[in-house]
């Protein structure tokens, strides 16, 4: 079987500075992962990477049987879809939602490249009602608030009913319905869509949907291993012109990748914040608190 997704030994820089180092994950066609940990550690360039959007510094990324730098992206992207805040600047401020949802079809951004169908508007106003938005039709993405941008942002993912939905923080800005609304649609779709493989990113274990039942925990690199990394990679310390030395971060890597009820522990939550946390499981939904500190 061919993977969804397979990462192999991959490594990303930017600007000189190892951002993921050792990088290796293979999702099967129909799961549903979770990418979850800390600000800044790379989850949403690790899924730009899996949306063919970032190529890696080394290593190998195979997207449904297309590797990355040796297949052209226009000939399989259309297959991916994705939400993302980056993805979400791109729209043109002055365009209907409607099309830019639309749009998703030739996966472009903008709509005066296609010419669409009834039928494929038909599909984008279900889509706007299933999510609570039907009423944006017809006005421009610039008034949307950001909660409303979001929730386009989704419905375009989904338009072109993709074989990986790509979902990075898709309930930012939403408010407690919205976000709700937007978790009991993804617990739908685990549910109904057993084929299509998705992928979220999320900060909050409250918004893991039912159903997803994979995660990718991110954590840092330790010393040791950042060190072996620098040499083989031949990295170098940035040093500016006042002669300041920049302290880099440790390149985020997978800490564990593998089924979600075993993954999601007090001692790896409390491992990756560094906090003593406790994790809960209660009735099909997760979250997590700092374990209450005793102030004398
Ligand atoms: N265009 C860029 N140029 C340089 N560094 C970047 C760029 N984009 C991201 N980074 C850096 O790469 C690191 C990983 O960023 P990324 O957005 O992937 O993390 P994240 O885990 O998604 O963060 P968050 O949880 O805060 O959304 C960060 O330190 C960020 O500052």
């Amino acid at each position: 079987m061919t993977a969804a997704v397979e990462l192999h030994d991959v490594l990303f820089r930017r600007q000189r500075r190892t951002i993921l180092a050792d990088v290796s994950l293979c999702i099967n066609p129909g799961e549903k992962w979770v990418v979850f940990g800390p600000n800044g550690i790379g989850k949403s360039t690790l899924v730009s990477m899996m949306a063919t959007r970032l190529h890696p510094t080394s290593g190998t990324v195979d997207i449904l049987g297309n590797r990355l730098g040796k297949v052209n992206v226009f000939s399989y992207r259309h297959r991916i879809g994705l939400a993302s805040n980056m993805l979400n600047r791109e729209f043109d401020p002055q365009e209907d939602p409607l099309d830019v949802i639309v749009s998703a079809i030739d996966a472009r951004v903008g709509n005066w490249y296609g010419e669409y169908t009834a039928d494929s508007y038909v599909v984008a106003r279900e889509l706007m009602r299933h999510y609570g938005i039907e009423y944006l039709a017809g006005k421009r993405m610039y008034k949307l608030s950001e909660g409303e941008r979001t929730r386009v942002g989704i419905c375009r993912a989904l338009m072109a009913r993709p074989d990986i939905l790509i979902l990075d923080e898709p309930t930012t800005g939403l408010d407690l319905g919205g976000r709700e609304l937007v978790v009991d649609a993804l617990s739908e779709l685990a549910r109904v869509e057993t084929r299509k493989t998705a992928i979220l990113v999320t900060h909050r274990l409250e918004e893991i949907p039912q159903g997803f039942d994979h995660i990718a925990l991110l954590g840092r690199l330790d010393d040791e291993q950042s060190a072996i990394i620098d040499t083989h990679t031949k990295a170098s310390t940035e040093v500016p012109a006042d002669g300041a030395q920049i302290i880099n971060p440790n390149p985020g890597t997978i800490v564990y990748a593998g089924a979600l009820e075993q993954g999601l522990t007090d001692d790896r939550l409390s491992s990756l914040f560094n906090m003593s946390l406790t994790v809960v499981h209660n009735d099909g939904r997760w979250s997590a608190f700092a374990t209450k500190i005793a102030h004398s």
